[in-house]
């Protein structure tokens, strides 16, 4: 492999956003093999005491568990490895239609300088102190830019995308959940996990999101959650305008950069929505909850969140038998309260054990992946769009079927007098668009195109993390609804007045009482 990016060329590529593990840059000049592409740089810690090469390929535990999987166990590099677990893990589960799992182009050291010194002022203040480009990785991703629609970066096209980070969307069945963790099978990890980073201060308030509608398959949830999720969007929503964030935060968690808000918002939909002001945004939303809807994208990534049937507090001791290593948390049980499904668990064949921990990682990757939408309106006049289109006559505005054909659904209740005209021509075009797929299923992808992003391979090592954290978010929860029950029981003015909600969510519960609940 030459390398393709030298210092020369860090002025072309612009910071785009960031997670905790990538720096995500965009094209902007104009070299053909580059346009359409964004790139994805893998950084180091701060806390790190000297940055490292790119870690190498999988240690040995991980080569056991994804011994099955295409080439991955023989992959020079963790890079390479995380490539083929997106090609041939993640892929076929989500449709490969909607991935896609980039190449790997050799990146120089005075390159990787250069972009960090470039896009350091655009980036959070505490993306910056928490991590910065690796500059002895040696290669970087090169994937589709998802903000934009495929196959055209075409300067005066007008492209809105949205991204949207959907989280867990499932509550867990598992027999293996403790006793004392039951409101796990009642309130989703989403909603206790708020508590928990409000006390640590990684979100300003709580999310009025709810996982559980937007894969619920009622549009009425679905667009509930929209609605939400633009009141709230943390890191679960933001919006571009062009590839130009213009609403939620960049670098998610506590930085609430809302780039726009309000009029500011709603005036800059002009350029996409054509309705009266005051209704932009609202007939924005509706257009998004349509487009996630019609998608199914959520049912299948439901199915895959779902691997993870036995949840981390089943999983656990499948991962210790896998390292060979004593169950830490059969341990901490003790004989006396140790349950006879978990020594099961421990007796299961190595295989099985494997095949649980490797399922629930895939799911985790299911967990935390990103949804992008893009939508695209057509141009006045324009009827040669490869993607065909519809014509409002009344008004002479023509939609890009396969982006924006719910805004003229949107547009017609709007304007009454145009409502059936619009609905008809709508149906027309999205039976046109709608095409068979394997194993004779139909998939609809008219209206909007919709790719996922972040599918990484979730590290072996994190599984007592996970354990951990699980832990930790359902105690700081218990505590919360614990001292609720509390404050609503109170029967004195006193005992209300003496209530200090602060010293309850500072103490976080550590420990269990006798039937296993937290105290
Ligand atoms: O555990 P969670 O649910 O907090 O997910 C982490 C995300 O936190 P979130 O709650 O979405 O703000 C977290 O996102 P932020 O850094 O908070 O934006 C990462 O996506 C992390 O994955 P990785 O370490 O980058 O591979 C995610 O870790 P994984 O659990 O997916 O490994
Ligand atoms: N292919 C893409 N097209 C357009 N934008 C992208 C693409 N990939 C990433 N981005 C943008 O860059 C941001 C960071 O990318 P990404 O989520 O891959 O980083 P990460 O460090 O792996 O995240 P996490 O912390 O969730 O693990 C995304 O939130 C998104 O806004
Ligand atoms: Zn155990």
């Amino acid at each position: 492999m030459e390398v393709a990016l030298e210092a020369k060329d860090a002025g072309e590529w612009v910071y785009r956003g960031e997670g905790a593990i990538n720096l995500v840059l965009a094209y902007n000049g104009s070299s053909p093999d580059f346009i359409g592409k964004v790139l994805r740089i893998q950084k180091v810690s701060r806390n790190e005491s000297h940055c490292e090469k790119c870690p190498l390929a999988l240690n040995m535990h991980e080569c056991l568990l994804w011994k099955e999987t295409k080439n991955l166990v023989s992959a020079p590099t963790r890079e390479i490895a995380e490539q083929l677990y997106v090609q041939h893990v993640m892929s076929p589960l989500l449709g490969s239609e909607h991935v896609d799992a980039g190449i790997r182009i050799l990146v120089s050291r005075e390159f990787l300088e250069a972009v960090e010194k470039n896009v350091h002022c655009q980036r959070p203040s505490w993306r910056v102190d928490a991590a910065m480009v690796n500059p002895l990785c040696d290669s970087a991703l090169l994937i589709s830019d998802h903000a934009f629609f495929p196959h055209g970066i075409l300067k005066e096209n007008i492209c809105v995308s949205v991204e949207i980070k959907p989280k867990c969307g499932f509550l867990p069945l598992s027999e293996f959940i403790a006793e004392g963790n039951t409101i796990k099978r009642s309130t989703t990890r989403f909603k206790m996990y708020q508590t928990l980073k409000l006390q640590q201060g990684k979100v300003s308030e709580i999310s009025t999101y709810d996982p559980l509608d937007i894969f619920s398959g009622s549009k009425d949830r679905v667009h509930k959650a929209v609605k939400d999720l633009f009141a709230t969007p943390q890191n679960n929503f933001r919006v571009f305008l062009n590839g130009s964030l213009i609403f939620g935060g960049l670098g998610g968690g506590v930085d609430s950069t809302s780039c726009m808000v309000g009029k500011a918002f709603e005036d800059v939909l002009k350029c996409i929505i054509w309705a009266e002001d005051g209704m932009r945004t609202i007939n924005f939303l509706e257009l998004v909850a349509e487009a996630i809807f019609r998608s199914g994208l959520l049912d299948r990534l439901l199915k895959v969140q779902k691997l993870d049937v036995v949840d981390i507090e089943g999983a656990i001791h499948a991962y210790y038998d896998i390292i060979s290593q004593p169950c830490m948390v059969c341990r901490e049980l003790g004989e006396g309260k140790l349950s006879e499904k978990y020594t099961s668990l421990h007796s299961i064949p190595l295989n099985e054990s494997l095949k649980i921990v490797r399922d629930f990682l895939i799911a985790a990757t299911g967990k935390d992946l990103s949804m992008m939408y893009c939508f695209r309106p057509r141009k006045t006049g324009d009827l040669e769009s490869p993607y065909g289109g519809v014509l409002l006559e009344s008004t002479n505005q023509s939609f890009d079927c396969k982006v924006v054909g719910w805004l003229g659904v949107r547009f017609g209740v709007r304007c009454g007098v145009w409502w059936f005209e619009v609905v008809a021509l709508m149906w027309q075009q999205l039976w046109c668009l709608r095409v068979p797929v394997e194993d004779e299923e139909e998939e609809e992808i008219d209206g909007f195109w919709a790719s996922f992003i972040d599918l990484d391979m979730k590290p072996l090592m994190k599984m007592e993390y996970y354990y951990e954290l699980d832990q930790q978010i359902v105690s700081c929860y218990s505590q919360k609804v614990k001292a609720q029950h509390k404050l609503e029981n109170a029967t004195s003015i006193a005992e209300v007045a003496n209530f200090d909600q602060s010293n309850v969510m500072e103490d976080a519960p550590h420990s269990r009482d006798t039937a296993g609940n937290w105290e």
